[in-house]
């Protein structure tokens, strides 16, 4: 049997998507969450020296969503078309282009919560709108299925709520499609039984 194990931070953050689709496929995986204080001596050991990372069979991946790409498509939800899994990726790209634009490493609180509340207020409802009206009446992002566009939908949009709770209030598909992954079986049963975090 395949050994995989997934190392991150005690967060939700970029490794939420690969835990999204380990859940989903049922597939057992070690969920190493590294201390923070233990990240200084572990750094110089990861390739490229980032988190994220999984290992398959010894095989180090780096990169969140290269990895929650290798894992939406070894569990079938990268899209069921060549054209489907361009659309997914894209969608993905964009979610994450978006999330990308906040400074989560600032440690000056006054100066985050000036540039989180900028973004919020004044980027988010371009993103909301698009992806509003991509997502149209479908049930789903892309194809007639759920693929891993929708989990980094729940994912980002999970975190983004926390931070914003009205954010998406005039979007009530994209509200409602949340619902849908959340009330997916594996998927609900993760998020009940994750780890508590702020982020
Ligand atoms: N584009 C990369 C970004 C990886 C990244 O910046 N990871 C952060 C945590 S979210 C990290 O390792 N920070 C610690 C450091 O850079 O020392 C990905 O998606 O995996």
């Amino acid at each position: 049997m395949t050994q995989y194990k997934l190392t991150y931070f005690n967060l939700r953050g970029r490794a939420e998507i690969s835990r999204y689709l380990f859940a989903y496929s049922g597939k057992k995986y070690e969920d190493h969450r590294i201390a923070a204080a233990d990240w200084p001596k572990i750094k110089p050991t990861i390739p490229f020296g980032k988190v994220p990372i999984l290992e398959v069979d010894g095989v180090v991946i780096h990169q969140s969503l290269a990895i929650a790409r290798y894992l939406a498509r070894e569990s079938g939800l990268a899209g069921q078309t060549p054209v489907e899994q361009a659309l997914a990726d894209a969608i993905v790209d964009t979610i994450d282009d978006f999330m990308t634009l906040f400074p989560w490493a600032e440690k000056n609180q006054d100066v985050r919560k000036k540039a989180f509340d900028d973004i919020l207020t004044n980027k988010a409802p371009e993103l909301l709108k698009d992806l509003d009206t991509f997502l149209g009446d479908n049930n789903w992002l892309v194809g007639k299925s759920v693929t891993w566009a929708d989990f980094y939908w729940d994912v980002c949009s999970t975190t983004l709520l926390s931070c914003k709770p009205d954010l998406a209030d005039n979007y009530p598909r994209l509200l409602a499609l949340r619902d849908r992954v959340q009330a997916l079986p594996a998927i609900a049963d993760w998020i009940q039984k994750r780890p508590k975090t702020i982020m």
